[in-house]
């Protein structure tokens, strides 16, 4: 198998006194879809972003393409949060061309000539991509959630990143607008060939749309001190086209059975 896109070993986050994750050990290959779930506060937004490089891992070693994961966020990976990040003084078409221009002229965001027609084709290619071809005009203000998360969608695709890390994308939206947008991002993920990591509070999402899945938890547990300890990954779960016939039976089986990964002191 190819070397791993991501490799953490023995990765683990304080902040202070407080540990909030501990020994996460996994590889992750080029094109896998990883849906990241666990209660809320043990760790995986942190986890996210370690891996945009706005936070460092404390302890352990966390390598992109076998180096240092970088201390900053990088073009390669991009990232979409729960709450609509989009600039609300610009167009749809505005604010994406916009985002390809903070990545290619950081200083000012501004594209000139050439590079801003380019960016601009490139744009429209996938706002129509996305859905929102019919919108390009439009003010933020004046699109619904599910658009505005398609816009923000729009933003981190359109500087071609090989990772996209999606922070509970859809959790502000209502059930039938998920289902399109579950639509969508397995079409980016596939003519995009990305490699996905999302975090959701919905396991039956998850099992739906990962390829593989990972529950964070904590494995030890102090009474007197709940913040000594910190979460891990405590199931590692291959999703195939089976795993999702039966998710029922995954669900009811997660919440009967122990961690698959059981605690283990290495150093
Ligand atoms: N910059 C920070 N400084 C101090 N503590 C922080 C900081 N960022 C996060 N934390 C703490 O780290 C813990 C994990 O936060 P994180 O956002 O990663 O959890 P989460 O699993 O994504 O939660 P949720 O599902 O509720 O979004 C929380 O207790 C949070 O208060």
């Amino acid at each position: 198998m190819s070397e791993p896109l991501i490799q953490a070993t023995n990765v683990g986050k304080t902040y202070g006194q407080d540990v909030i994750l501990e020994r996460v050990n996994v590889d992750v290959h080029q094109g896998e879809f990883i849906t990241l779930v666990g209660a809320s506060g043990c760790g995986k937004s942190t986890f996210l972003k370690m891996i945009l490089g706005t936070e460092q891992s404390s302890t352990g070693s966390l390598l992109l393409n076998g180096k240092p994961m970088p201390n900053e966020p990088g073009p390669d990976r991009g990232i979409v949060f729960q709450q609509y990040s989009v600039f609300p003084h610009m167009t749809v078409l505005d604010n994406v061309v916009a985002a390809r221009g903070f990545q290619k002229a950081s200083l000012t965001g501004l594209l000139f000539g050439r590079q801003k027609r380019q960016a601009r084709d490139d744009a429209i290619a996938i706002l129509e991509q996305v859905g929102l071809g019919h919108a390009l005009k439009r003010y933020p203000h004046e699109l619904s959630g599910g658009m505005k998360q398609r816009l923000a969608i729009a933003q981190a695709v359109i500087c071609k990143p090989k990772i996209l890390l999606l922070d509970e994308p859809f959790g502000a939206l209502d059930p039938g607008i998920r289902a399109d947008m579950h639509a969508l991002i397995l079409d980016l993920w596939k003519t995009h060939k990305l490699t996905i990591f999302m975090v959701t509070h919905d396991l039956k999402e998850g099992f739906y749309l990962g390829t593989r899945l990972w529950v964070f938890d904590k494995l030890r547990h102090d009474p007197q001190a709940p913040n000594a300890y910190g979460a891990s990954i405590t199931y590692d779960l291959p999703v195939s086209q089976e795993g999702r016939d039966t998710l029922d039976e995954i669900t009811r089986q997660l919440g009967a059975s122990r961690p698959t990964i059981p605690y283990k002191e290495t150093a």
